[in-house]
This record gives structure tokens, C-alpha cells and sequence, in this order.
């Protein structure tokens, strides 16, 4: 990916969101916002989003883009591909905005609008150029939820909504085309029915904020992360399925069970109930602190859902084959081979506050998967009835690593031959050696589980890289017993 430039104007909750994401994917990003408080902030944010994001990726992300704050628009826009407008709320201000930067932007650059409710027709009403406008709704915090409610209107150029849905997928996003303008777009139309009925809930006294979280945290809401609301229904009605999941539950529509159709009076009392309960459930955290729990949670459930392929956790696998490109060995086989580049993800961290033993073995396994992969035993291969398994492993721990840190490990292949793979794994951040890992595996027969000789093509591939290893020195601690250092 090649460094490009958007500008972030209004650096708040959401564009803060945007440009630590944008940075963190290998964009420059330049910001524009009158609070003389907006670095300071973005700062915060993006020290959560380094935390937390290059970790869910299985690969290593691009390196990170530059950040910079001017105090004009004009200053900002010049020469970018993408501008992300998030200012607040209000149509008169978001107007403005728009008068201000297209005077001085490029005219086809991206204009994404993080509007929450606004359609793309009310945002281009007076613009100069209204088919440079889309609605790009994005949900918090955007450094790790995918989604991007993508709202172009009839006056919104087809090239430009077209680009938008390029960038916004090369940026890990999942860009959702709501065809048809509606107030709200469709998320935040579910996401205003549930708040609502929660507010009817609190305002008749039959539950209080924590009980309704509580409700939603221990039940629907773990199925709506993997599954939404139409897959998990339609198993609700067990074999028959949908129609029968209607037929049960369709009566309750009329009966009804929601009050959706009147909107409670926000009323100083009801004000008062819904934050007094708030601050009893949670004020004992600061908001930096519950983001922080928010992050690490976000961060675990999308590294299962990777771990399944399945839902957003498909969406980011399908995001590190892109950024990887192809593999393949290299010409060169003079030095050991970078088998693992990536960041040390938040669930790899233990109580001790760094990367926990046994993920050090799981990097090793994936070095070792790499190396199997690189030297031809691939899907394919293994669909033959060949593979390998590994007979024995030594891992020497030599310093710590925090979540967020790049590693990288180097394999050097110390035999290769008949049955065996020995392998020497190094992994490092930078030039800081963290544990080296030692593993011996052995050629099998997947029908009768025991050693067998490799293909003539794998052998000999095998045998090319570890020709070209024996002119390296054996490594330190190569062939070492467990015992006690210095
Ligand atoms: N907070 C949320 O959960 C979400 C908000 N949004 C949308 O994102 C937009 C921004 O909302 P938030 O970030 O929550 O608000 P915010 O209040 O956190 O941030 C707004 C920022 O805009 C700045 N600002 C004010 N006037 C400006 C101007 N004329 N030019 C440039 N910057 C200006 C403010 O100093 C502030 O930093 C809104 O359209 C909102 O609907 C979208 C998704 C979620
Ligand atoms: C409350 N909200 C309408 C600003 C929410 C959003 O727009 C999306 C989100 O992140 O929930």
C-alpha cells in the first residue's frame, strides 16, 4: 500500500477514531479542529488504537503514516485523496465546513461525511460540487469496527462512491452500500429502536441501566456479533427454519410487545434516572479506562471470530491476504528466512503484563506453518496425504515483549533430509532478540499417522533451502539442553 494523504476535519470521538485508523494503515493524516485540546486528545486515542489494532492482524500492517495538525481548512485539504468530515451534529456546521474545504481541495477527492443521522442530499444542499459528497458512517471506535455505513444520494458521483468503497476496503473496512437515502441510514435506525425501548424501560421503572446492559451483554448481543438478527432467527426456528421462527413469534408484533411507536419525553426525571444509574453502574471508571476494556474485548472477540473465519473475523482475514500479497520463497536463501511479521495482540498479554509463554510457542508454530508452506507442503499438498508433525520443541525465553510490539522471526533450517525438518527459529522486535525456538518435525502419512518419506518435489525444494543454511554459523543454543544461563 503506498502512503496516501486524507485530512480529518473535526477531531473528536469519531475523527480521532478515523485518523488513528488511517495512520495505522499507512496513511498521512492532517487534522483540522479550532479545539486547542484536539492533539492532546487524538493523542490518547491513537495510543489505545496502537494498543489495540496491529495486533489483530496476523500480518504486519504498513508502516505507520504521519500525523499533523493545521489551523485552517485550506491548510489541511490541499492535495488529499480522502476528507473526513466529523464535526458535530448540525447541519448549519457541516454546511459550512463544506463551503470551506471545497474552495481548497482537490475536486475529486473522497468527501466522507461521519453523519450519524443526516442524508446525503441534506449534506449537498448548496454545495459547490454535491457529487463529491458521501455519507461515510463509521461506528466507535473506529480503529477496530469495520463498519462503514457507505450513503451516496442520486447527485453523488458513481466514480466517487466507487473510490470510497476502495479505500474504505483497503483500510480494513467493511463498506456497507445503503442504496436507498433514509434518515439514519440503517444501523443507527436498529441501534435508535433498541435505545429507545430502553428508555421506556428505565422511564416505567421496570429495569435500571445495569440490568439492561446485563441483558444484553449475557445474551443477544454475543449472537448479534457472529450472527446479526435474520441467521440467528432463522435457527430460532429450529428445522423449519424462518417460516416457522414467523409463525411462532409473529402474533407477538400486534400484541405488542414494544412501546416503539411513541418516543418517551426526555424529561429532567428521566434524565436524572437514566445518568444517576449510569454512574452507579460504572463510575467507578474513568472513560479511558472502560475504553480500554472495551478495546481489549473487541479485541477477543474479533480474534475468535477470525479464529472461525466467520463474520467480521473473515473480514480481517481476508484483509491480512491483502496486505501480505503472495508468498513465496525467496531468490535468496543466503540469510534465514522471515517466517512472522507482525504485531504482539492484546490477548497474547498475560497478568504479568506482557506476551504469555505459550504464545511464544504459538509464534513458533506459525513460523514453522510458514516454513512448511514456503517450502511446498501447502493445502494442496496436505490434501495428498502428507505432512508434518512436530516430534519435539525447545524455546528459550531471553527478554520480554508488550502488546502492540512488532515481532519478527527468522528461520534458519539446520537439516533437511529424508523425514526430518529441523528447524531454528529467532524472534525479535527490532534488534532485540526475545527467545529463540527449536523444533524438530517429521514427515507423516496422514492415512496411517506414522513418519514417511516427502514427496520428490517438496524433498527437493527442502533440500535447496537447507544446502543454502549449512554455509550460515550454527546458532547460539542450537542443539541446547534446558539448564541454567550464564
Ligand atoms: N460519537 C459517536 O458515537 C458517533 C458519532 N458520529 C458522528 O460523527 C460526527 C462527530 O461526532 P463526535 O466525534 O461524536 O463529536 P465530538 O464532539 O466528539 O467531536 C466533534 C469535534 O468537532 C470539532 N469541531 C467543532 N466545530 C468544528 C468546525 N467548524 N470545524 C472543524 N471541527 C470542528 C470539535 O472541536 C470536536 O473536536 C457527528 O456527525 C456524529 O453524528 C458517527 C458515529 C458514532
Ligand atoms: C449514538 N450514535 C447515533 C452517535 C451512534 C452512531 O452513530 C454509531 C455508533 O457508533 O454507535
Amino acid at each position: 500500500m503506498t502512503a496516501q494523504t486524507a485530512a480529518i476535519i473535526g477531531g473528536g470521538v469519531i475523527g480521532g477514531g478515523w485518523a488513528a485508523r488511517l495512520l495505522l494503515m499507512g496513511w498521512d493524516v492532517r487534522v483540522f479542529d479550532p479545539d486547542p485540546e484536539a492533539a492532546r486528545k487524538i493523542a490518547a486515542v491513537l495510543d489505545n488504537a496502537r494498543r489495540a489494532l496491529p495486533g489483530l492482524s496476523d500480518v504486519a500492517l504498513p508502516p505507520e503514516g504521519r500525523l499533523s495538525f493545521h489551523n485552517t481548512i485550506p491548510a489541511a485539504v490541499a492535495d488529499v485523496a480522502w476528507i473526513q468530515e466529523s464535526v458535530p451534529e448540525r447541519l448549519e456546521i457541516k454546511h459550512k465546513t463544506y463551503q470551506t474545504l471545497q474552495e481548497h481541495c482537490p475536486p475529486d477527492a473522497v468527501i466522507g461525511s461521519s453523519t450519524s443521522g443526516f442524508k446525503p442530499s441534506e449534506l449537498q444542499n448548496g454545495a459547490m460540487r454535491p457529487e463529491q459528497i458521501v455519507v461515510a458512517h463509521p461506528f466507535n471506535p473506529v480503529y477496530l469496527l469495520p463498519l462503514v455505513e457507505l450513503v451516496p444520494s442520486p447527485k453523488t458521483a458513481p466514480e466517487i462512491t466507487q473510490r470510497a468503497k476502495d479505500i474504505l476496503t483497503s483500510i480494513g473496512m467493511h463498506p456497507l452500500h445503503v442504496r436507498a437515502e433514509i434518515d439514519a441510514h440503517i444501523a443507527d435506525r436498529l441501534l435508535e429502536a433498541v435505545w429507545r425501548e430502553a428508555l421506556w424501560l428505565i422511564n416505567d421503572g421496570i429495569a435500571t441501566t445495569e440490568e439492561i446492559d446485563n441483558a444484553i451483554r449475557y445474551g443477544f448481543g454475543l449472537r448479534w456479533a457472529q450472527m446479526g438478527l435474520f441467521e440467528t432467527y432463522r435457527i430460532a426456528g429450529g428445522e423449519a427454519g424462518m417460516r416457522h421462527f414467523i409463525e411462532q413469534f409473529g402474533p407477538c408484533l400486534e400484541w405488542p410487545w414494544t412501546k416503539l411507536m411513541d418516543v418517551p419525553e426526555l424529561t429532567d426525571g428521566l434524565i436524572d434516572a437514566v445518568a444517576d444509574q449510569s454512574d452507579a453502574q460504572s463510575g467507578q471508571y474513568t472513560i479511558r479506562a472502560l475504553e480500554r476494556a472495551r478495546d481489549d474485548n473487541l479485541v477477543s472477540i474479533l480474534r475468535g471470530l477470525k479464529a472461525q473465519d466467520w463474520g467480521a473475523g473473515k473480514l480481517l482475514n481476508e484483509q491480512d491476504r491483502r496486505v501480505e500479497g503472495a508468498v513465496k520463497l525467496p531468490d535468496d536463501l543466503s540469510a534465514p528466512i522471515v517466517t512472522v511479521e507482525r504485531a504482539v495482540p492484546l490477548d497474547w498479554t498475560d497478568y504479568n503484563g506482557h506476551m504469555n509463554e505459550a504464545r511464544y510457542l504459538q509464534a513458533f508454530g506459525d513460523a514453522t506453518d510458514r516454513m512448511m508452506l514456503l517450502v511446498g507442503c501447502d493445502a494442496d499438498y496436505i490434501a495428498t496425504g502428507g505432512s508434518y508433525f512436530t516430534a519435539e520443541t525447545h524455546i528459550c525465553h531471553l527478554d520480554e515483549v508488550h502488546a502492540g510490539a512488532l515481532i519478527r522471526i527468522e528461520t534458519q533450517v539446520l537439516h533437511g533430509a529424508g523425514k526430518k525438518m529441523h528447524l531454528f527459529h529467532r524472534m525479535f522486535t527490532g534488534d532485540r532478540a526475545l527467545a529463540t525456538g527449536e523444533h524438530m518435525l517429521i514427515h507423516v502419512s496422514l492415512e496411517t499417522r506414522k513418519a514417511s518419506e516427502p514427496a520428490p518435489a517438496l524433498a527437493a525444494t527442502l533440500a535447496k533451502v537447507a544446502e543454502a543454511h549449512a554455509a550460515l554459523p550454527t546458532p547460539e543454543g542450537a542443539g541446547k539442553a534446558v539448564g541454567v544461563r550464564g
